[in-house]
């Protein structure tokens, strides 16, 4: 199996405590690897630091065996990250969400996107500023990045957050696509996840006082 993100050795300090130190973590290509733990622990923090947005104190990070920092513009083009708040433009309706997410990914769309909207459940609310809706539809519509990316790598911090029992299962389909075609994800998530019949790593970070 390719290694498609290795950290090693990671540390972590924010304000006067240490998050973690010695980190080392591999994701291969095919994987989803869930990092779990209580509040506080520092799980959004390593997402940060595995998407490059944040520099740890120590360690080193590589994208297909090279440093993320040499390979910086193939690793930016390669993975997704999306945070852990709804990250939507509230401003914007939904059709403009996507063809904003669409565009910034390099791949400006040829047509509106009604048809993903409908996956997503989205029909009827195209033309709402996104601001007015549900958490859980905001969501929706932050995660439709998830089908117009062609990125390896999904870094996604909380990902269920806010969906209902048919969000959820739209999601794990579209996980179980990505991940047969190649692709690696790196999660938190505080539910546990059901995943059977793919290569599923669990990475318990520990609250360090
Ligand atoms: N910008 C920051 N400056 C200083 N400390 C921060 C900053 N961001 C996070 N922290 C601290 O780092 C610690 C870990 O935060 P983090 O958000 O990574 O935890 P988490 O495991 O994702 O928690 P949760 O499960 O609640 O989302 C917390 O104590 C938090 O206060």
């Amino acid at each position: 199996m390719q290694s498609i993100l290795q950290a090693e050795q990671l540390t972590s300090v924010r304000g006067e405590r240490t998050l973690f130190s010695g980190l080392d973590l591999t994701v291969d290509s095919g994987q989803l690897y869930q990092i779990e733990g209580p509040n506080g622990a520092g799980k959004s923090t390593l997402l940060r630091i595995l998407a490059g947005l944040l520099k740890p104190q120590a360690g080193e990070i590589k994208f297909c065996a090279e440093n993320c920092d040499q390979v910086r513009g193939e690793f930016l083009r390669d993975m997704l990250f999306i945070g852990h708040k709804a990250a939507v433009k509230p401003e914007l309706t939904a059709i403009e969400n996507l063809e904003f997410f669409a565009a910034v990914q390099g791949h400006p769309l040829q047509a509106p996107p009604f048809e993903l909207l409908a996956q997503l459940g989205l029909v009827g609310l195209e033309d709402v500023p996104a601001g007015h809706l549900s958490a859980g539809q905001q969501r929706r519509i932050a995660l439709t990045r998830l089908w117009l990316t062609s990125a390896r790598l999904w870094i996604l911090d909380e990902p269920f957050t806010s969906l209902d029992t048919a969000g959820i299962a739209l999601l794990h389909k579209r996980f179980g696509e990505h991940l047969a075609a190649g692709g690696a994800i790196v999660l938190t998530s505080h539910q546990p996840l059901d995943w059977a019949g793919q290569a599923f790593v669990r990475m318990q970070l520990e609250y360090q006082w």
